[in-house]
């Protein structure tokens, strides 16, 4: 069947409705389709979702020439070649094209051929099982309804903050110019990646952080190498502090930033009474669920919340477990390929229990419960260095009891990494569950360290006991002979 935008639908009722068409979505709507069950998808602006258009796919268009130039300038020969400023109007225009300039018609295509029907406009429930869409079109679902809504960012309150007008992640993702200087407040993903972008392409950058470092939900190491990095590329971070007033005089006009902490040597537009004045004022301080318009109420849930799920998705305490929250609105782990795997494990539960499948498999790891987004969680960030992590950091897994081991070895003394860049600066760590002998987490710090993540999420979600990993030879020289050196440093 044609996706079908809002009025020319052939049906209102559905196997399965799924609200909002991001990634999560679209993965859910596929496994629904596959299972079998007719399946519409509700969506208020592109299909794609914010990864396609205002995370993901741009933030990484604006960072691959950053790191790329970064690593090329480490290499001997090559140096010279690269040793002038990125261009900065190619990036952006790159940037554009990555988007598709902010139009889904790829993305609809894949919806017509996949035969999953689309209806545009904003969805809200209506009660059990039913969605209206822009007041007007009705929509019942037979067997399940997915909120797949996604989240936004949160402004704190901070006075004259919203009049201000400042950047949030679309817009870090989406100008169209190069500001000339920038304030970022926030030292979390969104903060270290977007300060690192646009320091490359030419802003004068300030990063406010409140807390002692960058990243604080990861190792230690992870946050005090990109910092140093941020510091060497000519970026200004200033911790322990937190932004008191901002104004903006003037649409347009320069914004000032008003600190709540002792005076500051102050960075670029830095002013003695601890102002800061910049062209623009990024904030990346979180995220909060898009639920606050969408019906909850209509079900006895309160609107605005993260949705409480178990772990096949299902929104707990909804009579007659209809309803599931997927994806970055369930906030079990805020990231793209963690929503798709949630849709795949969701949408295999949706079709099961829709087939009337007596028992599922809803054991840990089991082909109905969402596991790896507690317990295997990979994350890369692209930033010079990236940080690519998964599972537990050391003081995670102490915290949540484990008897642990932990192991670090410079990243920059395998012979891989001596090849691939001149200086090669890095770090790695894993982990150990003592009583079983395999690991709650690995972190590596470094270039290009992202392309040898999925080794270690391989190794932490299959649970590969160490003395198996002993026999798994990593190339050389490669820089996954990190994984030799660590198991060397574990056996002894
Ligand atoms: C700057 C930035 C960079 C990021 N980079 C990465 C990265 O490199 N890798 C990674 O894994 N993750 C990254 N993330 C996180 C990633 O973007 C999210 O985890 C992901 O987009 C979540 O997908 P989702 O489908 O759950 O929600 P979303 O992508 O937010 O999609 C939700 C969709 O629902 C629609 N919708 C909302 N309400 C309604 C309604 N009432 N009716 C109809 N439709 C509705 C929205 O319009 C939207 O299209 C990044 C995030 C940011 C902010
Ligand atoms: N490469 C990637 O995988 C990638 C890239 C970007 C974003 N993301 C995901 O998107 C989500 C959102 O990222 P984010 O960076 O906005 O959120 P975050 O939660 O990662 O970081 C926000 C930071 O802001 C700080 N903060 C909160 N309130 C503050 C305040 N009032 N003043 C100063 N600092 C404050 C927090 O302590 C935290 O360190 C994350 O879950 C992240 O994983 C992923």
């Amino acid at each position: 069947m044609a996706a079908t935008e809002a009025s020319g639908a052939a049906q209102d009722e559905y196997d399965v409705i799924v609200l909002g068409a991001g990634p999560t979505g679209e993965n859910l709507a596929d496994r629904a389709h596959a299972a079998g069950l007719s399946t519409v998808v509700v969506e208020t602006e592109l299909v794609g979702g914010e990864c396609s258009y205002w995370a993901c796919m741009p933030s990484k268009a604006l960072l691959r020439p950053v790191t790329s130039r970064a690593e090329a300038g480490r290499v001997p020969g090559l140096k010279d070649a690269v040793a002038g400023p990125l261009d900065a109007p190619a990036v952006l225009a790159h940037r554009d094209a990555v988007t598709s300039y902010w139009k889904d018609d790829g993305q609809v295509r894949w919806l017509d051929s996949a035969g999953i029907d689309l209806v545009r406009g904003h969805g809200r429930l209506a009660g059990p099982r039913r969605v209206v869409v822009d007041g007007e079109r009705v929509l019942t679902a037979r067997h399940a309804v997915a909120v797949c809504t996604g989240s936004r960012p949160v402004l704190p309150p901070v006075p004259g903050l919203a009049e201000a007008r400042p950047w949030t992640s679309r817009e870090a993702t989406s100008a169209k110019s190069v500001p000339g200087r920038l304030v970022v407040v926030g030292g979390g993903v969104v903060g270290v990646e977007m300060a690192t972008a646009w320091r490359a392409l030419g802003s004068s950058v300030t990063l406010l952080v409140r807390g002692d470092g960058l990243l604080p939900r990861m190792e230690p190491f992870a946050g005090r190498l990109v910092a140093e990095a941020l510091a060497e590329a000519g970026a200004y971070l200033r911790t322990g502090v937190e932004v008191r007033e901002v104004r903006r005089e003037a649409p347009g006009g320069p914004v000032t930033v008003v600190l709540d902490s002792p005076p500051g040597p102050g960075g670029p537009g830095g002013t003695p009474r601890d102002e800061i004045v910049a062209d623009e004022l990024l904030i990346a301080t979180g995220r909060a669920p898009r639920t606050d318009d969408i019906g909850l109420e209509t079900i006895g849930l309160s609107p605005g919340s993260w949705l409480d799920v178990d772990d096949s998705c299902r929104v707990t305490g909804v009579t007659g477990g209809w309803l599931y929250g997927v994806g970055d609105v369930n906030h079990r782990a805020l990231l793209t390929h963690q929503g798709k795997y949630q849709a795949r494990i969701a949408g295999a539960a949706i079709g099961a229990r829709a087939r009337g499948v007596p028992i599922l498999e809803t054991d840990p790891w089991g082909a109905h419960a969402a596991t790896a987004d507690r317990r295997a969680v990979p994350q890369v960030v692209f930033t010079d260095p990236e940080v690519a992590s998964v599972g537990l950091t050391a003081a995670a897994a102490e915290r949540a009891g484990y008897r642990t081991r932990v192991v670090d070895h410079d990243l920059g003394a395998v012979a891989g990494a001596f090849l691939y860049a001149d200086g090669y600066r890095g770090r790695a760590r894993m982990v150990v569950d003592l009583d079983r002998e395999v690991l709650l987490g690995v972190t590596f710090v470094g270039p290009g360290v992202g392309e040898l993540l999925h080794s270690a999420s391989v190794a932490v979600a299959g649970e590969v006991p160490l003395e198996r990993l002993w026999h798994a030879v990593p190339s050389y020289p490669t820089i996954s002979e990190v994984w030799l050196r660590l198991l060397e440093s574990y056996r002894g």
